[in-house]
């Protein structure tokens, strides 16, 4: 197993005080050769972590960036805005912007081609609701997705959240994962053929440091996106320690 990924996304969380104490309670405490490891506070903290990561293995995301370079767009962010930042990920797609913004694929497609044109590594979110797995709509959905939410030659992180099981306390079970994974490995290499094989893909919904070892330990889970457990230093250190560092 190669390399394995965990990223911190700490949604809508924090002060910029409580952000240092929780970085504080990061660096220091990882390994050199731990797997590699991002961060993505809200966009106010990011320039205040930005500092505090000087020196550090951690790399620094954000949770969403403008599809446009700048312009009359207020209250939005870009993605060279982002990089002047010495932000280096951007989450892309997450449901909760999918659903709570009405995002298009399209959308998150024009946001992932501004985020390499400034130089960031893309993580497109996508995944199915609970009618869509029950009705066994999940694969339909997600190939859609990959279709209509990544560009052409795409060779960033492709992130498998099932809606589900976001901040559910229960994950996918690793049956679910396992055959979701294999299918949008399948789907990529379908829709991109070789460059599909460079896509790294993570498991992201309800992911803690209980269930990490054994779904860091299926067959093509490159990584995992974290939610609620990456606002706990001892929680997301030890979901880091059972992922592969080499
Ligand atoms: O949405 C998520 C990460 O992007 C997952 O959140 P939880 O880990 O809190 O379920």
């Amino acid at each position: 197993m190669s390399r394995q990924m965990i990223v911190g996304n700490w949604k809508m969380n924090g002060t910029c005080q409580a952000a240092q104490a929780l970085v504080a309670g990061l660096v220091g405490r990882l390994p050199q050769d731990s797997a590699e490891v991002v961060i993505c506070p809200p966009f106010t903290q990011l320039a205040s972590v930005a500092d505090q990561l000087v020196g550090s293995f951690i790399g620094l995301g954000a949770q969403d960036c403008h599809q446009a370079a700048s312009g009359a767009y207020t209250g939005d962010i870009s993605a060279p805005m982002l990089a002047d930042l010495g932000v280096s990920h951007v989450i892309l797609g997450h449901s909760e912007r999918r659903q709570g913004h009405a995002e298009l694929d399209e959308t998150v497609r024009e946001k992932a081609v501004a985020a390499i044109h400034a130089g960031l590594t893309p993580i497109i979110c996508v995944g199915e609701t609970a009618e869509q797995r029950d009705a066994n709509q999940h694969e339909d959905v997600l190939g859609w997705q990959i279709e209509g939410s990544l560009p052409a030659g795409f060779s960033g992180v492709l992130a498998y959240e099932p809606i589900w099981a976001i901040g559910a306390g229960r994950a996918a079970t690793e049956e679910q994962i396992a055959q979701t994974m294999a299918f949008l490995r399948a789907e990529l290499l379908r829709q991109f053929g070789e460059a599909g094989k460079a896509v790294k893909i993570l498991y992201g919904g309800s992911v803690n440091a209980g269930n990490a070892p054994s779904i860091l330990s299926i067959p093509e889970v490159a990584g995992a996106l974290v939610g609620g457990a990456s606002l706990d230093a001892d929680a997301f250190l030890s979901i880091v320690g059972a992922a592969s560092a080499s």
